[in-house]
Parts: structure tokens; C-alpha cells; sequence
């Protein structure tokens, strides 16, 4: 159970508390911070609020930390994230437990987003003894005039402390996406997680300080982003801010100082959908796309682009799925479950209203209880509703009917978002053409978007983020080459 056996450490009373030094602390602020549970809508859990202070201390400590870790073998760094992996995942049933109070993720997805994000621990520490145990040796006399005087050798070296800054539909997966390989990189790492799933990060974090990583190397500061995110992202002890969430990330890249950014942030995935392709499939992958956990992923699939001549078809046998998803609580593992939070049940339901009074086909009849909204395909979706280019991050899917592949394109561009989309047709040669032509971060043939499998490369364009992910990615990107030129006095050719 959540806060209990050996996780007792990480909660006092009825706050639970946060991590700096290799230690459990209660804020000096003496304040806390209420995580309210989508479901019954009363507060569950409560968090530190740190403080200005707290934050300027645990900034110290990391840069004193990272100095050592820097110094620790790469085999000891993976031996120790391969522990934290272990151990996270044999108590995968009380961190699921948080998941499914603090953001009502159905119980088996909290199980599978545990599990992965150790299996992703794993693979980091592994990936990283590869890549990072690799340089480069460059000789002078490839470039013009010079003679081999001089050998270049280059290897990777950390950037020193990581703000890591997870959203709250992965609080758990998506901050050890960024705390892996920034430790098996030789940095330290501060993390500041959404309130939303602050529980959930607190006993993550727990199972690294059960694997026994150094004092300071990991921190984990709660509080509001609206009011420690600022001080966080602008503190000057940061070498590298790590970041996945909305809009926040743009106004973070604004003022951020000269430090490198990984910024993965919101998507209006595209689906087009030819004549030619297999309508059961895709009505499958719109299923899978579009609702699961509700919609709230950014990779969700958030507007159909279907041909006219099948369109009927589709919307037919994506209804008929639809009917059968189950909706409720994620403790009784429905497929539908309340959204995070009271403002993001209103927003998706202005969305929806415009749709209505702008002429949307509702396929369903439009019903809300709480923060569980069920789930609804608006068909006949127009270019003049807001609901054709908003990202509604629930169970709302619009379908805008097209003439041809060319609008679906034009339509997918004209989005301010490019994560991902997607295309199906049984046609590979149409669908690389297609694939070339959308301007996302990745496009999927035949299959929904999705991030996974976690070590595949994950980034947007334009608004939807800087840099890239994926397992490989997020470890280069966290360090700098570092170059030692070996000057000889007169020049030297290997003979054979
Ligand atoms: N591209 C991707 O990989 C993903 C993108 N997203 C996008 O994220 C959004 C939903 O997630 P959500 O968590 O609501 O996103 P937010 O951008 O609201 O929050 C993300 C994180 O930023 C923190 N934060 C808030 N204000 C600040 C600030 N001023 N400075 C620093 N940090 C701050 C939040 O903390 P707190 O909770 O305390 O406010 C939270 O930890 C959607 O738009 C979605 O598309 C989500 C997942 C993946
Ligand atoms: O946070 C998100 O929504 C993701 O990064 C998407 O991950 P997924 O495709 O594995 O759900």
C-alpha cells in the first residue's frame, strides 16, 4: 500500500514529504499541497510546497554530488540503475496504486506504466555502457593543407545538473525517461513533478534511493509548477532543463537561459484514412488511438481524415466500438475513466459545445458526470471548429470527412502542432509519399501513433517540441563531446 512498509519513509502524517540529500524532508514552508483524486474529486494525497530555499539547496547539493558521479565507473552507474529497475518493479502494485488514485490511470495501465518504466531503466543502463563507452579518433590530414600532426580524440561527457519535468499523464514513465539517462550520462539530476502524480514520482524516486545512488545525485522538489516552476527552470545552477507537457514548455523555452532544452510537447495527431485500407484495422487503431486512457496522451489520435467514399463505412464500425468500450472508475480497470482534473472535463466540454452549435454529427449523445466524460466521435467535423485543431486530451474524437489525400495533408500542416500522425492504406509506395509530405515528428503506417517502444526516437516539430527522446536521444542529448588533441612534433602516417 501507498506510504506504507517500505515506503514508511516517504510520508509524515498526512503530507508526504520530499527528497533531497538522500533524505525524506518536511518543507520549512510548512505548507502543502492538495492532489486531488479525479474520481471522487476530494483530496487524496497531499505534498510538500518546497520552498525558494529548499530549491537553492537542493541545486547545491546536485552540483556537488554530480562532481563524484562523474568519477564513478559507467559499470557501477548501470549496476546501480539496473538495481533501481529491479526494485521498481517488484513494487510496481503500490506505485500503481498512486496511479490510479492521483490521475485515474485504469489499474492494468498503472501496472504496464510501472513495469516499462523499469524495463526502460534497464535498457538505459544498458544503451548507455554501449554509446557512451564509445569515442571518436580523427586525424589532422583529411583536411586540406594539413599534414597528420594532430589526433582528435572525442568522448561524451556529462552536462552537470538535469531539471527533469514530467506531465501528469506519466508522471512515472515519462520522469524516468529523462532520470536514466541522465545519470547513466555522469549528471545529477533534480526532478519537480506534476502535482498530479507527485505521489506516484515520490515512490518511484523512493525505489532509486532503496538502490543507493548517492547522496544529492537525486532530488525530487513538490509544489505547484505555477509557483516553483519559474524559480526552477530560471535557476542558474540548471545545465539542462528535460520537459514534456503543453504549452508551459513554450513559454519555458522563452526563458530559459543558454543551456540545452528537450522540450516534447502537446500533438493534434493525425489519421488519414484511404480508399484502399482495411477499415476493420483501422477502426481497431482509432479505438486504441484515440481512447485510450481516455485520450490523454500526446500521441492520442485527436482528428480523423477519412475519403468521403469510405467514410460512412469507417464512422460505422468505429460507433460499434465505441458502444463496447467500458466506462467507470480505474479501479474497476474501465476503458474510460475520469479526466485529471475539473478544469480539463470543462474545457473538453467547451470544445464540444462548439462543435454542436457549429453542426457536428454527434454519434453518440454527449454526457458528462463529474470529471468522467464519455466517450463521444463527433463526425462531419468542419475546418471553423475549434475542436478540428484544439487538442482536447479526453475521450472526444473529431472526424472531418476529405476529397482527397492532398487536404488531409494540408489540414495535418496547417496545425500549429507535429508530433505524430498516422496513414493507412495498403499502398507502402502512397503511404511513404504521404509519410514525406506531413510535417510531424513521426508518422506511423498502418498503426496508431505511440511513443513506444521506448528506445524508437520521439520528437515534434513546430509547437510540439525541441529535440528528440527515445532512449539513444535523451542520452546523447545529455552530454557535450569533449575533444583532446594530441599535437605530434613532426607528422606521423600509420603505416600498415
Ligand atoms: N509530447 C509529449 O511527449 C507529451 C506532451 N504532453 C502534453 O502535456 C499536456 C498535458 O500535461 P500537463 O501535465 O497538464 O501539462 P503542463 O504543461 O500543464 O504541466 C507539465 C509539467 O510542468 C509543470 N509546470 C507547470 N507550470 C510550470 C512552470 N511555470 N514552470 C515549470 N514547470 C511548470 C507542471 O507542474 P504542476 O502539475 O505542478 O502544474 C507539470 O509537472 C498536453 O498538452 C499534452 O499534449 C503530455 C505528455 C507527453
Ligand atoms: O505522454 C504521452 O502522452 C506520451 O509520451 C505518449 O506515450 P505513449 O504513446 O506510449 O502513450
Amino acid at each position: 500500500m501507498a506510504g506504507t512498509g517500505v515506503f514508511a519513509d516517504v510520508l509524515e502524517g498526512d503530507v508526504y514529504k520530499y527528497y533531497a540529500d538522500g533524505e525524506w524532508k518536511k518543507s520549512s514552508s510548512g505548507k502543502s499541497v492538495a492532489i486531488i483524486n479525479p474520481t471522487t474529486r476530494k483530496t487524496q494525497y497531499k505534498v510538500q510546497a518546497c520552498t525558494q530555499e529548499e530549491v537553492n539547496k537542493v541545486m547545491e547539493s546536485a552540483k556537488t554530488a554530480q562532481k563524484s558521479w562523474a568519477k564513478t565507473p559507467l559499470w557501477k552507474r548501470a549496476e546501480l540503475l539496473h538495481k533501481a529497475a529491479a526494485i521498481l518493479k517488484e513494487h510496481k502494485a503500490p506505485i500503481a496504486e498512486c496511479l490510479v488514485k492521483e490521475i485515474a490511470k485504469p489499474a492494468k495501465d498503472a501496472i504496464t506504466e510501472v513495469v516499462r518504466s523499469g524495463d526502460l531503466v534497464s535498457y538505459t543502463a544498458e544503451e548507455g555502457v554501449r554509446i557512451l563507452g564509445e569515442g571518436k579518433f580523427l586525424v589532422s590530414d583529411s583536411f586540406p593543407g594539413n599534414d597528420r600532426t594532430k589526433y582528435c580524440l572525442t568522448s561524451k561527457v556529462p552536462l552537470g545538473v538535469i531539471l527533469a519535468i514530467p506531465p501528469f499523464n506519466y508522471p512515472v514513465n515519462l520522469a524516468v525517461s529523462k532520470i536514466a539517462p541522465a545519470l547513466i550520462a555522469g549528471n545529477s539530476l533534480v526532478l519537480k513533478p506534476p502535482t498530479q502524480g507527485a505521489v506516484s514520482a515520490l515512490h518511484m524516486v523512493h525505489c532509486f534511493h532503496l538502490a543507493g545512488f548517492p547522496k544529492g545525485l537525486i532530488s525530487c522538489v513538490t509544489g505547484k509548477g505555477s509557483e516553483i516552476g519559474d524559480f526552477l527552470t530560471m535557476h542558474p545552477g540548471v545545465n539542462c532543463i528535460s520537459f514534456t507537457g503543453g504549452d508551459t514548455g513554450i513559454a519555458i523555452s522563452k526563458k530559459a537561459g543558454m543551456i540545452p532544452l528537450q522540450m516534447e510537447l502537446g500533438g493534434k495527431d493525425a489519421c488519414i484514412v484511404l480508399e484502399d485500407a482495411d477499415l476493420d484495422l483501422v477502426a481497431a487503431n482509432i479505438i486504441k488511438g484515440g481512447f485510450s486512457y481516455s485520450g490523454q496522451r500526446c500521441t492520442a489520435v485527436k482528428v480523423v481524415l477519412v475519403m468521403e467514399s469510405v467514410a460512412d463505412a469507417l464512422v460505422k464500425k468505429v460507433k460499434e466500438k465505441v458502444a463496447k468500450l467500458t466506462v467507470g472508475a480505474p479501479e474497476d480497470d474501465c476503458d474510460i475513466t475520469p479526466v485529471v482534473s475539473e478544469s480539463s472535463a470543462n474545457f473538453i466540454e467547451g470544445l464540444v459545445k462548439d462543435a454542436k452549435e457549429k453542426g457536428a454529427t454527434f454519434c453518440q449523445e454527449y454526457k458528462r458526470d463529474g470529471n468522467l466524460i464519455w466517450p463521444l466521435l463527433l463526425d462531419n467535423v468542419r475546418p471553423d471548429m475549434r475542436i478540428a485543431w484544439e487538442e482536447p486530451f479526453g475521450p472526444v474524437l473529431p472526424v472531418i470527412r476529405i476529397n482527397s489525400v492532398e487536404e488531409g495533408i494540408h489540414h495535418c500542416n496547417a496545425s500549429n502542432f507535429g508530433l505524430q500522425g498516422c496513414v493507412f492504406t495498403k499502398d507502402v509506395n502512397k503511404a511513404m509519399l504521404i509519410s514525406d509530405a506531413m510535417e510531424t515528428g513521426t508518422v506511423q503506417i498502418n498503426s496508431a501513433p505511440a511513443r513506444g517502444p521506448d528506445h524508437f526516437p520521439f520528437q515534434g516539430l513546430k509547437d510540439s517540441g525541441i529535440g528528440s527522446q527515445g532512449v539513444t536521444n535523451s542520452i546523447n542529448m545529455m552530454t557535450k563531446i569533449k575533444s583532446t588533441v594530441i599535437n605530434l612534433p613532426t607528422p606521423s602516417y600509420t603505416m600498415g
